[in-house]
């Protein structure tokens, strides 16, 4: 068997807080496959992005305690610096919710592309504490013979006009266009693997439709891996082929997005999908999962969604949970799905569930 581009196993990440240990990433196991968009979901706090910090290395202030990540083969939790930067340089690239916090407002838009082409070609030029802020350009020598590639990226990635933008500050782009330029910085180093953090969330619905499809352009133009992270369950279907569905820390369930979105059998991924808006008639108020993300996790025995579930049962608040495979490759962790109506079987009449 060959070997995924990301190999994700039994990761814990924790953070020390004042009064205790947040347990953010509770045992998280997933692999993504070359050319493969695997969506993150799951509610807010659920553990996403700590998810995805870890995987770029990037989740200081919190400490990977346990587990695994292999990039390619090769383990990233005892990775040195030197080997991280060639990482994140060379092999993936990660967008994050919010433009403006990671953009430059006092370099060019253009010019912060060119940066990101000259750390893909020197990623010793990308100390650490930069990469989350595009780092300050000492020289512009090598701008002539990269602004056409730097054209190219922006129109790849849906900038119109882009020759007529290349003086255009951040600022003076819309929120769509941001986000469009933080594609093109991440692209800029010919990733296999893009990690992106929310990237639609703040957009209007228009614009978040143009930017996925502008992702899943960039899967087929250039076979890269993306791991798409939201949650809205309503973003994957657009998207992705498979989907993790992740809360208090934990994954609940994943299957492919199809299994996902028509054949959901996790209680918390089925009251997910009630929830979508998609889902409520109009005029009907929108359905909400009642109660709250635990906010200390990994300190619940048994299920983390038990006090919110309404299949909970004594077993489901006492020691691990097991993880039941439901056929082609699905797969939730759950000890009570024998009560949990099964979609598959309902829709062609069975009585009773598996
Ligand atoms: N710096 C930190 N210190 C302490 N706890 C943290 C820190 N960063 C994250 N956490 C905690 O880790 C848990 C998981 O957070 P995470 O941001 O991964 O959730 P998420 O599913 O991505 O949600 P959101 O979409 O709101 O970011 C949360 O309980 C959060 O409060």
């Amino acid at each position: 068997m060959t070997e995924p581009l990301l190999a994700v196993d039994n990761l814990h990440t924790h953070f020390e807080t004042r009064d205790r240990t947040v347990h953010a990433v509770n045992g998280v196991s997933f692999d993504v496959e070359p050319g493969e968009v695997v969506g993150i979901v799951g509610e807010s706090g659920s553990g996403k992005s700590v998810t995805a910090r870890s995987i770029m290395r990037l989740e200081s202030p919190g400490e990977i305690v346990d587990g695994s990540i292999r990039y390619r083969g090769e383990e990233l939790t005892t990775a040195t610096d030197e080997e991280i930067r060639r990482l994140r340089g060379q092999d993936t690239s990660m967008v994050f919710q919010d433009p403006m916090t990671t953009l430059n407002p006092v370099f060019t838009v253009s010019e912060q592309i060119v940066e990101s082409l000259k750390v893909h070609e020197n990623p010793d030029r990308q100390p650490l504490r930069e990469y989350l802020r595009i780092p300050l350009l000492h020289d512009r020598t090598d701008w002539a013979e990269k602004r056409d590639r730097v054209v190219e990226l922006m129109s790849e990635v849906g900038i119109p006009n882009p020759g007529e933008r290349l003086d255009a500050y951040p600022h003076e782009f819309s929120g769509g266009m941001r986000q469009r330029a933080m594609l093109a910085i991440a692209l800029a180093s010919e990733p296999d693997l893009l990690i992106a953090d929310e990237p639609t969330t703040a957009l209007d619905v228009t614009i978040q439709a143009q930017i996925l499809q502008i992702l899943a352009d960039l899967r087929e133009e250039r076979d890269m891996s993306v791991v798409l992270i939201t949650h809205d369950i309503g973003v994957v279907s657009a998207v992705c082929d498979r989907v993790i569905v992740m809360y208090g820390g934990e994954v609940m369930e994943t299957g492919t997005t199809e299994q996902i979105l028509t054949e959901p059998r996790h209680p918390y991924t089925q009251a997910l999908l009630e929830c979508m808006p998609q889902r409520t008639k109009r005029k009907e108020p929108l359905e909400t999962i009642e109660g709250q993300v635990p906010d200390r996790l990994g300190e619940v025995d048994g299920c983390p969604f038990a006090s919110r579930c309404g299949y909970a049962q004594e077993r489901c608040r006492d020691g691990p949970m097991p993880v039941s495979d439901c056929g082609d490759g699905q797969r939730a962790k759950c000890c009570a799905l024998d009560r949990v109506p099964d979609p598959t079987r309902e829709a062609v009449g069975v009585e009773g569930s598996r």
